[in-house]
């Protein structure tokens, strides 16, 4: 069993839930007074999803915003992906990592991929279930009143780009107060039930 400080989505703890339609809704986050919404994020196509949540997903963010100091929000990067955008997402990683690391094998490329985007399959080509493609994974931020992101060591946006280390939680390269905003984030959406992937 993995220590919760590596566990990735594609871990054999998360494989192993099975995944059944339960029915719940999936609910537009952008109705709810309490969190915001950013711009569609990855491509275009995403617009009409990303700000789906299932509605417990919504319920513990709008439980997680009443933690936060007042004129500070959570803010909707990404809920529902299609599984069509997760694999261009995984593939983009996949080759990313294959072209900074070309002597790395490709099972070690896909691991590391698979930290940043979560494949459709396993390397040995088992179907797997993306937790974006569930509505029961969300990417969030937090933006202060006047709706500008706070200081997280970089932006949501450029996951996809910046060294992949940047993406841990902990990063040991950030400033005291990326540390402190990304510890906030982390404190809140625990308290209300979230988990957190830390790498
Ligand atoms: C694509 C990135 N923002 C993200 O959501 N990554 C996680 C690991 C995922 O794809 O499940």
């Amino acid at each position: 069993m993995l220590p919760h400080a590596q566990i990735t989505p594609s871990s054999p703890q998360v494989q192993a839930i099975p995944i059944a339609d339960c029915g719940e809704p999936l609910l537009d986050a952008s109705r709810s007074s309490l969190i915001r919404c950013g711009p569609p994020p990855e491509c275009p196509e995403t617009a009409p999803f990303y700000r789906l949540l299932r509605a417990g997903v919504l319920a513990r963010l709008e439980q997680a915003q009443q933690h936060l100091p007042a004129g500070l929000h959570l803010r909707v990067y990404e809920g529902y992906r299609h599984p069509k955008i997760q694999q261009i997402l995984f593939d983009a990683q996949w080759r990313r990592m294959q072209i900074a690391h070309p002597d790395q094998s490709a099972a070690w490329c896909y691991a590391q991929a698979a930290m940043l985007a979560s494949p459709l399959r396993t390397f040995a080509g088992e179907p797997m279930i993306p937790p974006h493609s569930t509505g029961g994974a969300v990417d969030v931020d937090i933006v202060d009143a006047a709706g500008q992101p706070l200081d997280f060591g970089m932006a949501l946006c450029d996951w996809g780009e910046v060294a992949p280390e940047l993406c841990a939680t902990q990063y040991p390269g950030l400033t005291d107060t990326a540390a402190r905003h990304r510890q906030l984030l982390v404190e809140v959406m625990t308290a209300a039930g979230l988990v957190n992937y830390p790498q």
